[in-house]
């Protein structure tokens, strides 16, 4: 399918610093897991998705981690079709986080039914987990959005997390996908 017959699809990757935002992505699109911790500033990968017969061409925005003074502003939601909220279940304060960071994206799209993918990572290290799996699963329950817990370093559910994702984006705005925010004409389009 030639690339600009493909639907765009951005999605944001938020959550707390050091939680395994890039891991995920890295291991999403390049199939490898980073030891090493490189705090990220910005950064934005491309990758054509397959999900359900049709072909994306999706942008995964990496953004710096967040904390409880972090704002969430435009740059977070205009141009944005679905965000993946992460948290890692060695981390209860992170699980915290998605929770702050949820009310704010819903605060700032006016509306609390948001496509939306909430995701407990680094499975691997079961034996300090902080975050039982059914608090996790229940709070996306509540807020309507999709659950999955993974671990980047082991690749298991990694790409689970971006069908997850397109198909929170579909399941409400089926073959259209308009960003959550529109992007002002002549500003900034995405972070
Ligand atoms: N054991 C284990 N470690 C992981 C996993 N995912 C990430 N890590 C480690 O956690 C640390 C932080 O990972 P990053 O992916 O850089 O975290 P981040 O959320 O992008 O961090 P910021 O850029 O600060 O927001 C690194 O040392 C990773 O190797 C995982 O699934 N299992």
């Amino acid at each position: 399918m030639p690339a600009n017959s493909m639907r765009k699809r951005t999605i944001a990757v938020l959550g707390s610093r050091s939680v395994g935002k890039s891991s995920l992505i890295v291991q999403f699109i390049e199939n490898h897991f980073v030891e090493s911790y490189y705090p990220t500033i910005e950064a934005t990968f491309s990758k054509a998705v397959k999900y359900n017969g049709v072909e994306y061409d999706c942008d995964i925005v990496d953004t710096a981690g967040q904390d409880e003074f972090s704002l969430l502003n435009s740059k977070h939601a205009i141009g944005i079709h679905g965000y993946v909220l992460v948290y890692s279940i060695t981390s209860r304060s992170s699980f915290e986080m998605v929770k702050i960071v949820y009310d704010k994206i819903a605060d700032f799209c006016g509306k609390n039914d948001i496509p939306c993918v909430i995701v407990g990572t680094k499975t691997d290290l079961s034996s300090s987990r902080q975050v039982p799996a059914d608090e996790g699963e229940e709070f996306a329950k509540q807020s309507k959005a999709a659950w999955v817990e993974t671990s980047a370093k082991n690749n298991v559910n990694v790409g689970k997390v971006f069908e997850l994702c397109l198909a929170e984006i579909e399941r409400r705005a089926p073959g259209g996908g308009q960003p959550e925010k529109q992007p002002k004409e002549g500003g900034c389009i995405v972070m």
